[in-house]
């Protein structure tokens, strides 16, 4: 992961983030420590007077990096100041690192490591191949559909930031189609954007008004596009991140992982394909909280998470589900595999090192594994996975249990 570059801020624990602080302690500094690979945002505390040099000292860097600052000051002289520096936000003192990862997940790294997503619905193939031409240049990720039909499809599979649509296809126009996407409750927010000849104000007015992003009028200038689709699909993002994921560990919460789990075993069902569902819990760690503190408590949590982040394979879904109590969702997978990938996290996560002030330790956690064998519902496989967890946790903790073959571990 790309280093941050800190002017003496206390944050050791960003690593366990995984990110590489890089301290710097003079302005001086940066051009050489900038120079010295990829840095993914200058996070520097200042008081925003005159004569701070830092201030100057990022002024000239955000054009190249994002910049975060940090200060006890709230006012607004001290946000406009950010903004006039060209600061990619400003954080409180004391710094949470939660936060700043926060804002660095949220943030336009974030779309520089997965770029920004757009679904062309349009029954032109050429002309749907020249939009997705003109938005790759810029960067973005495209699927077209020239189908109607085959729009719920290309959503699920795609997951895009944003939907840009002909206005009139045959068969089912454009309004049609955006209030079918609509009618599913996680896409109601998603930005659509009409493409279109159509100038009528009083057609343009009722699109609007069922809730449509907003109108290109054909023929559309690249830059007017491009404009347009980032700035929709950016926010869309941003937004969505926020109401996805939980704070602390960054993985999806409890609502959206249940959403996209259905989403997975529908398709997992249609296509007669494995799916199997962990749910892993911390042993004893109303203990950790007790011994050690809360925030070391908040560190196993983080630790976990990235843990899992870092093993996940191409499709895995992970969630927090609860306090201490995470769900992943495993595509493609029977409940054998299952219980073997989650024994092996099992196994390496038992064995690292916790660190805290009151002695270092070691956590391990417990888990239940259900399948399509078994399930055919979320609800279902769910509550097996769940049910198999309290058996783990009532059989000695440590340990994988799967709910039809739990003999074989
Ligand atoms: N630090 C921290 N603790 C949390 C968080 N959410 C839940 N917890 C704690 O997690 C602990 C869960 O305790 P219990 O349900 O008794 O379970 P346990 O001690 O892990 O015992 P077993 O699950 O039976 O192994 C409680 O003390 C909660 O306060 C959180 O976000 N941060």
């Amino acid at each position: 992961m790309p280093a941050l570059l800190l002017n003496a801020l206390p944050l050791a624990q960003l690593a366990c983030y995984g990110f590489e602080p890089v301290t710097v302690n003079r302005p001086a500094e940066l051009e050489a420590a900038l120079a010295e690979g990829e840095t993914q945002a200058l996070v520097v505390y200042s008081e925003f007077s005159e004569h701070d040099s830092w201030r100057r000292a990022a002024e000239t860097w955000s054009r190249r990096v994002p910049v975060y600052f940090v200060s006890a000051r709230r006012d607004f002289d001290a946000r406009l100041a950010t903004v006039r520096a060209g600061g990619a936000g400003l954080l409180s003192w004391p710094l949470a690192a939660h936060e700043l990862v926060d804002a660095l997940n949220h943030g336009d790294n974030a779309t520089q490591r997965d770029p920004l997503r757009v679904l062309i619905v349009e029954d032109m193939g050429s002309l749907a191949h020249l939009y997705a031409g003109v938005l790759a240049d810029f960067g973005l990720a495209t699927r077209i559909v020239t189908q109607p039909h085959e729009v719920p499809d290309a959503i699920d599979a795609f997951r895009p930031d944003l939907i840009l649509m002909d206005m009139y296809m045959p068969g089912c126009d454009g309004l049609e189609l955006a209030r079918v996407i609509r009618q599913q409750r996680l896409l109601d927010g998603i930005p659509i954007l009409f493409l279109s000849v159509e100038k009528q104000r009083d057609i343009q007015l009722d699109t609007l008004a069922w809730g449509v992003e907003g109108f290109l009028t054909k023929p559309v200038q690249s830059d007017e596009l491009v404009m347009n689709v980032i700035t929709r699909a950016r926010r869309y993002r941003k937004l969505r991140s926020y109401i996805a994921t939980d704070s602390l560990t960054g993985l999806l919460n409890h609502s959206h992982l249940y959403g996209q789990l259905e989403v997975e075993l529908q398709r997992a069902l249609r296509e007669q394909r494995p799916l199997a569902v962990a749910m892993i819990d911390l042993d004893g760690f109303k203990a950790v909280n007790d011994t050690h503190g809360h925030q070391v408590g908040d560190t196993v949590l983080v630790t976990l998470a990235r843990f899992l982040k870092e093993r996940r394979r191409s499709g895995d879904l992970i969630g927090r589900y609860g306090g201490e109590e995470f769900a992943l969702v495993l595509p493609d997978t029977d409940e054998h595999d299952a219980c073997e990938r989650l024994d092996a996290l099992r196994d390496a996560f038992s064995s690292l090192e916790q660190t805290s002030g009151h002695g270092n330790f070691c956590q391990t956690f417990s888990a239940g594994v259900s399948s399509l064998a078994s399930a055919k519902t979320a609800t279902e496989l769910v509550r097996q996975a769940d049910t198999m967890l309290y058996r783990a946790k009532r059989d000695g903790r440590n340990r994988v249990l799967g709910w039809q073959g739990s003999a074989k571990l």
